[in-house]
């Protein structure tokens, strides 16, 4: 985060949002440098303030999008527009594909644009307090990753496809057309440069952007989410000044409304003074709120992730069934791997917060997969028929799937170097901060989980078992007629 952000910008940002027409700044709230509490800039309550008060106004005009900048009437061709089916608000891997560019690409080239403009945009002051630096997964070092451990999270940072996409879509673009893209008289950017800014400017929109829905865009669909940040299947993607300094958490206090004309944002629940204006990003686990907005939250560990690959439950099962490695083999031979799903999310499935932005439900993890059971249950099935001896009944072959379920989860867990004690004591030890402190907490939130689901795979299993028990013994009355 660049320091200029916090020496004076904030009042000098906050007098060039006003000045939009049709900008409004509730008096009883402001702009407060939070980097003791490593949340960089964030809005607080100077009062109390009524639930379903709008606590600021951003007309349309003030976002940076396709439809307000100027570099979509500069180069028309560029912008052709598509119908979008691919709105995930994620770099897209598709590096080498022509046709127009999808939202993600657009937003990134009007972002470049508006930058290069420097004084001449129209935003210049809003790019003043956009950060430089993040932390982000797509910008730690190896060594710092592998403070993660076994989280599946580091596959999925997709730092090479960004760069390709970059390449492929971006460059272009830019180099093709260097009278659009840069004033009369400044410096063109080397090839490096330009990679480097389009990376910056994508993890900006990663942490920063919104999704924006049109006003009369599915009704029904916005209510039923009301609270919720809905980031998929929307066309639209901006950068909103003010709405971006708002942090965020799975208890959350305010909502922003998509109205025609503009933007607002609403308490949701009375706020106090002092509190901290929060918004939502949705109910993400700490490695995926890492991942794209570079911090962690012990709100968020409620939906933390962790993906099993079905070799592990291969291995798993293997070692529960203990059959001769031809039954095995002819047992799978007979599918198409394909077919089969190569890994398995476990996660506690929550309800979302109230509309109030508040949660009341269990955390506890309630069901191990049902796809990851389904798929089990297939070799099962195919082992029976091969050999029935080891497999004499279903009750037996749904204690075979928990146990291996089971085995699978400590297999997983031992894929971590250190133990959850290990990570606990680190946690509470004051020693550890920044970086390894976020990626400790990603990492233990997710042994927990491991620890949950190894707890209910047994819960599962001694419940079968004591069923069968059960259903061994005679009943009474049998007993009495013999
Ligand atoms: C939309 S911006 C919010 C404004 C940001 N704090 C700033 O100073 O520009 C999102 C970024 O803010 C930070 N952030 C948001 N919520 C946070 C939280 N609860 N704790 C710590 N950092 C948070 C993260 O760096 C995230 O990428």
């Amino acid at each position: 985060m660049s320091d200029l952000v916090f020496e004076g910008n904030s009042a000098n940002f906050l007098d060039w949002f006003k000045a939009w027409p049709g900008a409004a700044f509730h008096e009883d709230i402001e702009i407060q440098d939070l980097r003791k509490n490593g949340r960089g800039r964030g809005i607080v309550a100077k009062t109390d303030i009524p639930e379903d008060t709008v606590l600021f106004t951003i007309p349309r005009a003030a976002i940076i999008n396709t439809q307000t900048s100027d570099l979509a009437k500069r180069l028309p061709d560029a912008f052709a527009p598509t119908i979008l089916d691919d709105a995930d608000n994620e770099a897209d891997d598709d590096g080498g594909e022509s046709g127009p560019p999808d939202n993600w690409v657009s937003l990134i080239l009007v972002m470049v644009y508006e930058y290069l403009q420097g004084e001449k945009s129209r935003w210049h002051r809003y790019f003043d307090v956009l950060p430089t630096e993040f932390n982000t997964l797509m910008w730690w070092s190896d060594k710092e990753l592998d403070w993660l451990q076994a989280s599946s999270i580091v596959a999925k940072i997709g730092k090479d496809d960004a760069d390709s996409m970059f390449r492929a879509r971006v460059l272009p673009i830019v180099e093709n057309n260097p009278d659009v893209f840069y004033p009369e008289g400044s410096r063109k950017l080397s090839e490096d440069e330009l990679i480097l800014l389009a990376h910056r400017i994508g993890s900006t929109i990663m942490a920063y952007a919104f999704d924006l829905e049109n006003d009369d865009d599915d009704a029904g669909q916005e209510e039923e989410d009301e609270w919720v940040e809905d980031r998929e299947g929307k066309i639209l993607m901006g950068m909103v000044p003010m709405a971006d300094i708002l942090n965020a958490d799975a208890e959350f206090n305010a909502h922003v409304n998509h109205e025609e004309d503009s933007l607002t944002v609403t308490a949701i629940r009375p706020i106090a003074a002092g509190q901290e204006i929060l918004n939502y990003y949705g109910p993400l686990g700490n490695g995926e709120l890492l991942r794209r907005y570079g911090y962690t939250s012990v709100h968020h560990a409620r939906y933390d992730v962790v993906e099993l690959s079905w070799n592990t439950v291969v291995s798993a099962l293997k070692q529960t069934l203990a059959i001769d490695n031809a039954i095995w083999g002819k047992a799978t031979a007979e599918f198409d791997p394909e077919e089969f799903e190569d890994a398995f999310v476990i996660d506690r499935d929550l309800e979302e917060p109230n509309s109030r932005g508040e949660f009341h439900g269990s955390k506890t993890l309630k069901n191990l997969p049902e796809d990851l059971r389904e798929q089990i249950n297939v070799i099962l099935k195919a082992i029976r028929k091969l050999s029935p001896g080891t497999i004499l009944d279903k009750q037996k072959r749904d204690e075979i799937c928990l146990s291996a379920m089971g085995r699978a989860f400590e297999l997983k867990l031992a894929e971590y170097p250190t133990s959850t004690a290990d990570d606990a004591k680190l946690l509470s030890s004051d020693t550890i901060s920044g970086r390894p402190e976020m990626a400790l907490f990603v990492r233990y939130g997710e042994k927990l989980l491991l620890q949950e689901a190894i707890s209910l795979a047994s819960e599962k299993l001694n419940n079968s078992a004591a069923a069968q028990g059960e259903d061994d013994q005679p009943s009474a009355k049998r007993l009495r007629t013999k």
